[in-house]
């Protein structure tokens, strides 16, 4: 159903919503609540775009601002490049998909999926039509007359996309539209939003507190909390080089170290860790650090080795066994936790053990030191 307008010629990008110093306060006075900070984003034609932050920071406050259910105090929401501000939300190209489906218990899927379009006095053909070409693209052709009060949580999910898809809009926005589901299912979900929108072209604004769900299936993620996005990337820049201690708290884990920071070296900072090492650490764009500076480092990124003389010692605390990995939990000598992850191979489930030195031999109790590569650890923002 991809709609050959959208098609984006090779190497231009287009913007599909731009979002440009937007503020939105609620209350007044002493009531007054700044829910969006002057927020400015641009959202890519194809894209699937994920607002993600936790619990109050604003994403749902800027999905209703672009679906039109309620206006920004300040500044501009552009669609292809038009202001919409006037625009109502049934005449704006945007639908929105809810965490709670909202469907017609008492009408069947093919009638649900063809609600939104017979409200558009669309003729009775084409309903015909549109809802066979979404029942075949969510996969739920045999379900047709089966009434939704009948079908299960997941197909639910399916019937509730597919009607929001039907109109055909521009743009699709999804309010943790997966919640609500179990674990295996999300994870099947995923799979199918990431198809949806790659099959029918149409961009996608996803918004999620789960950075797992947000990394498994953005194209490009803002991080966003207290109403401002604090940084905007691929989920592999986002993971690999987050700008600011928040974004490293907030995705994936993360072990912070407090450093000295003893000037820079082209793009790198030099710091002094706590054991009185000095390394070379990578440094965002523009970023000054302070005297006392955060050093974060993944703890895929760390690996254990003999105390003596490694860039940080401490005794181990805990030896966890998860299945695809084991976490190595420390207590450095400074004071501050340290986590180490290391992969479990086939060789070490087959009972090939590692030889002695490397993470294997480590247990509760045992002296050990910190090693990582320079490259993989980063001074932030705090
Ligand atoms: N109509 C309103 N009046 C006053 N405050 C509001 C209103 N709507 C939202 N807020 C406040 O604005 C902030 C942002 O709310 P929003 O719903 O956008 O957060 P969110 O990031 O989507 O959170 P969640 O993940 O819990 O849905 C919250 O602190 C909320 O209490």
């Amino acid at each position: 159903m991809a709609d050959e307008g959208l098609c984006v010629p090779d190497g231009t990008v287009v913007n599909s919503i731009e979002v440009r110093d937007v503020r939105k306060v609620f209350g007044a006075g002493e009531n007054a609540f700044v829910a969006l900070d002057t927020v400015s984003v641009s959202i890519r034609q194809n894209e699937f775009f994920t607002l993600l932050g936790p619990s109050g920071c604003g994403k749902t406050t800027l999905l209703r601002l672009i679906a039109g259910f309620d206006f920004p105090t300040s500044g501009q929401i552009l669609l292809y490049g038009e202001d919409i501000a006037g625009l109502p939300p049934f005449k704006r190209p945007v639908n929105t998909v809810f965490q709670s489906y909202a469907l017609f218990p008492h009408m069947s899927v093919a009638e649900n999926i063809g609600f939104g379009l017979e409200m558009l006095g669309k003729p009775k053909s084409e309903i015909g039509a549109r809802v066979a070409q979404m029942l075949r693209l969510v996969r739920m052709e045999h379900l047709a007359d089966r009434k939704t009060s009948q079908i299960s949580g997941g197909q639910q999910q399916r019937v509730a996309l597919a009607r929001a898809l039907a109109p055909q809009p521009k743009v699709l926005l999804l309010d943790e539209p997966l919640s609500a589901l179990d674990y295996k299912l999300r994870k099947e979900m995923q799979l199918e939003l990431k198809r949806l929108q790659h099959e029918t072209g149409i961009t996608f604004i996803f918004v999620t507190h789960d950075q797992e769900e947000a990394l498994a299936m953005s194209d490009r993620i803002a991080v966003m909390s207290s109403g401002r996005i604090l940084q905007v990337g691929a989920p592999r820049e986002i993971y690999d080089t987050p700008a600011e201690r928040f974004v490293a708290e907030f995705i994936g884990e993360t072990n912070f170290i407090e450093t000295d920071f003893l000037g820079r070296d082209g793009a790198q900072a030099r710091v002094k860790l706590p054991s009185g090492r000095e390394i070379r650490a990578g440094l965002s764009d523009g970023h000054q650090p302070a005297d006392k500076t955060w050093l974060v480092v993944r703890p895929e990124h760390a690996q254990l080795t003999g105390a003596e003389g490694a860039l940080l010692a401490g005794t181990v605390e805990n030896v966890v066994y998860l299945g695809t990995d084991t976490h190595f939990h420390l207590r450095l000598d400074h004071g501050p936790r340290f986590t180490v992850r290391r992969q479990n191979t086939s060789a070490q489930a087959a009972g090939h053990h590692a030889s002695a030195g490397s993470n294997e031999s480590f247990q509760p109790g045992q002296r050990a030191g910190v090693t990582f590569a320079e490259g993989t650890a980063r001074v932030l923002r705090d």
